[in-house]
């Protein structure tokens, strides 16, 4: 699904990580763990592509390797990434059509996520949790095998840590594949990779 190999990154003058390899195979889950510091969020944003690693390899199993960000992952940052100054049904809307999801991707997150009441909301107005599941929506809606997941629970109550649970263990079945950066372990059977000890 995903193979790192020799991977080294730097943020500005400190380097994280070097030389760092692992794989994540279908129907596999990886806790990606470390202190606070350690770069986990650094390494998800440069497998997702946005942070130029100083040195290694990223690679994809998909058909097609220079569509494979595009379309063979999904990308959820512990900010979410909603713009807050549109309503929640437009927000979800466009995310969900930019990853490519039709209307009945978008009407089966709605269900799952139970988000009908809160779409004509500001998403500025929704509380971290609501957001989160807004966020969340267009994993659902539009299937891609390979979720890269930051902190995903931690604005999420009981009841949703355990429903997210469920959606993951629902992903891999499917043979999709999860990296998730966590400090609490993941409710579903996982890998451990921990990253070090930060600063
Ligand atoms: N844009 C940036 N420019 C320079 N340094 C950065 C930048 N972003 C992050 N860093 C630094 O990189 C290091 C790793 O940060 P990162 O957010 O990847 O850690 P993390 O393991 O996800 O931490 P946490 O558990 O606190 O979320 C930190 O020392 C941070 O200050």
């Amino acid at each position: 699904m995903i193979s790192v190999t020799a991977l080294t990154v730097s943020r500005g003058e400190r380097l994280l990580f070097r030389d760092l390899s692992f794989h994540v195979a279908s129907g596999e889950a990886v806790a990606l763990t470390g202190a606070n510091g350690a770069g986990k969020t650094s390494l998800l944003r440069t497998l997702a592509g946005f942070i130029r690693p100083d040195a290694g390899t990223v690679t994809f199993s998909a058909a097609d390797p220079a569509e494979a960000r595009a379309g063979h992952l999904h990308w959820l940052g512990h900010l979410d990434g909603l713009k807050t100054g549109r309503r929640a049904r437009e927000e979800l809307a466009f995310q969900a059509r930019w990853a490519g999801a039709d209307a009945d991707g978008i009407a089966a997150a709605v269900d799952v996520l139970a988000l009908e009441p809160l779409l004509d909301l500001e998403v500025r107005k929704l509380s971290a949790g609501q957001r989160r599941r807004l966020a969340f929506a267009r994993v659902i809606a539009a299937p891609r095998p390979l979720w890269l997941l930051d902190e995903p629970f931690a604005p999420l109550d009981a009841r949703w840590r355990a429903a997210l649970g469920l959606m993951m263990q629902a992903h891999l079945d499917k043979g999709g594949a999860i990296l998730a950066a966590v400090h609490d372990p993941l409710p579903v059977a996982a890998r451990a990779l921990d990253i070090g000890a930060g600063r």
